[in-house]
């Protein structure tokens, strides 16, 4: 993993190329007085959403003085552009059926002012009930109008021979991953999730995962809690399994009553992966060495369509599949390759090419870490307004592109 100090190091590098995720800074970073503030920070804000008793205009004032005053003078967020006092007057008083207030949807972005976006929907209704301000986001973040819709799903059944290796003698690419988030039809998002949902919802998605049939997919669930502290420091060291403690979702109140509900199921060569309760509900990841895309979609279309054989999905007319961050909504689709590339993104334009073709860079260990031995964590920059092909296909073409460029230096 990138040790704390590196990451410090390169904070401003890693902020101007994650300019627009969710972010997945860990506590390593803090100062112990702060981690202890961030704990009572986070004990209290739960009990708030689930009291629903806070003073929300008044938050939201104090909100919006914070991002516009000199604590937020570097605030780059879409949370700090789009929150205008207009918004502010119009929703200050709106509550979701559930009880998720404008508040709720901003929090996290109002304490990490480095954060891409800044916001996340407590629940569905989030989404309508705070269209004033997820509209604008979700437009300026996917080039998506409030007239659009998502298009039909479309996976690409049938066209994944069509996805050829990108780089069959393995020069550039390490690694090939392509996942999507699903939400459970019926439950909420994390915020407003109760101990027993957690429970329920594993116990339902267990049961479904152990019972595929397909041979390449069959697997076994391994719950966060009782899992070793080493098994689960490999698991993430090695790129299969969430990390533990990020402040963008701690501040959002989705980490409540962690580690209960969460886990991972994964087949025996780890090339089919399912995260359960960390940022949404469920992703499902098709992962493995080298550069044939295809194939790890042809892998990932399977597992999808026999989890939602079994498990109903949320899905909204417009917004396609429904995510706790608005960057996944849609498709929810991130393919991305682990490729080196040491021409080409020596560049000082090489952001500046990337963000042309579409394309979003990380670090080796996702959002918010750094390149290591210059491998880059390269992946489709949209979700939403294109089909879960379209949105492979992004990552495809550019990478290809940018292997052409590397090849031309
Ligand atoms: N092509 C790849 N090959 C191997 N590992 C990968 C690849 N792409 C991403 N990963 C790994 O997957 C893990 C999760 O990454 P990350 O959190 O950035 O993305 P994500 O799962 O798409 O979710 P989010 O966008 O919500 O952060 C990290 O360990 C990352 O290194």
């Amino acid at each position: 993993m990138a040790s704390a100090s590196n990451i410090l190091r390169s904070r401003s590098w890693q902020l101007s190329l994650a300019a627009f995720g969710a972010g997945t800074a860990t506590y390593m970073l803090f100062p112990k007085a702060e981690m202890k503030s961030e704990k009572k920070a986070k004990a209290k804000s739960a009990e708030k959403v689930a009291s629903g008793g806070e003073d929300v205009p008044k938050l939201l004032n104090e909100a919006y003085a914070k991002l516009n005053g000199p604590d937020g003078a570097k605030c780059k967020s879409l949370l700090k552009k789009y929150l205008t006092k207009d918004v502010i007057e119009k929703n200050k008083n709106k509550k979701t059926k559930l009880g998720a207030s404008l508040y709720d949807c901003i929090r996290s972005g109002v304490y990490n002012l480095d954060a891409g976006v800044g916001v996340y929907a407590p629940d569905a209704e989030s989404y309508t009930v705070f269209a004033d301000l997820f509209d604008k986001i979700i437009e300026d973040y996917h080039g998506f109008s409030p007239k659009q819709k998502q298009p039909p799903v479309d996976l690409g059944e049938g066209r994944c021979k069509e996805l050829k290796p990108l780089d069959p003698q393995g020069k550039y690419i390490k690694s090939t991953r392509i996942r999507c988030g699903r939400s459970l039809a019926g439950f909420p998002f994390n915020p407003l999730l109760k101990a027993a949902d957690y429970e329920t919802m594993e116990a339902k998605v267990k049961q479904s995962l152990e019972s595929v049939k397909d041979k390449e997919l069959k697997g076994t669930y391994y719950p966060l809690q009782g899992m070793t502290k080493e098994t689960q420091a490999k698991l993430i060291a090695d790129h299969f399994l969430f990390k533990e403690g990020d402040r963008h979702l701690q501040h959002a109140n989705a980490c409540n009553f962690w580690p209960k509900g969460r886990g991972i199921f994964h087949n025996n060569n780890k090339s089919f992966l399912v995260w359960v309760n960390e940022e949404d509900h469920l992703r499902i990841i098709s992962m493995q060495d080298g550069s044939d895309v295809g194939n790890v979609l042809d892998r990932l279309i399977r597992g999808v369509k026999a989890i939602e054989a079994i498990v109903p999905f949320s899905r909204d007319p417009r917004l396609g599949f429904l995510t706790f961050c608005p960057t996944n909504l849609g498709s929810t689709v991130r393919a991305s390759v682990h490729i080196k590339l040491p021409k080409v993104s020596a560049r000082k334009d090489f952001k500046q090419i990337c963000d042309k073709l579409n394309l979003q860079v990380r670090g080796i260990h996702g959002e918010h870490s750094e390149s290591e031995g210059g491998v880059f964590d390269i992946s489709n920059k949209q979700r939403l307004g294109i089909s879960e092909y379209q949105a492979v296909r992004q990552m495809y073409d550019g990478v290809k592109k940018l292997i052409e460029l590397e090849e031309s230096a």
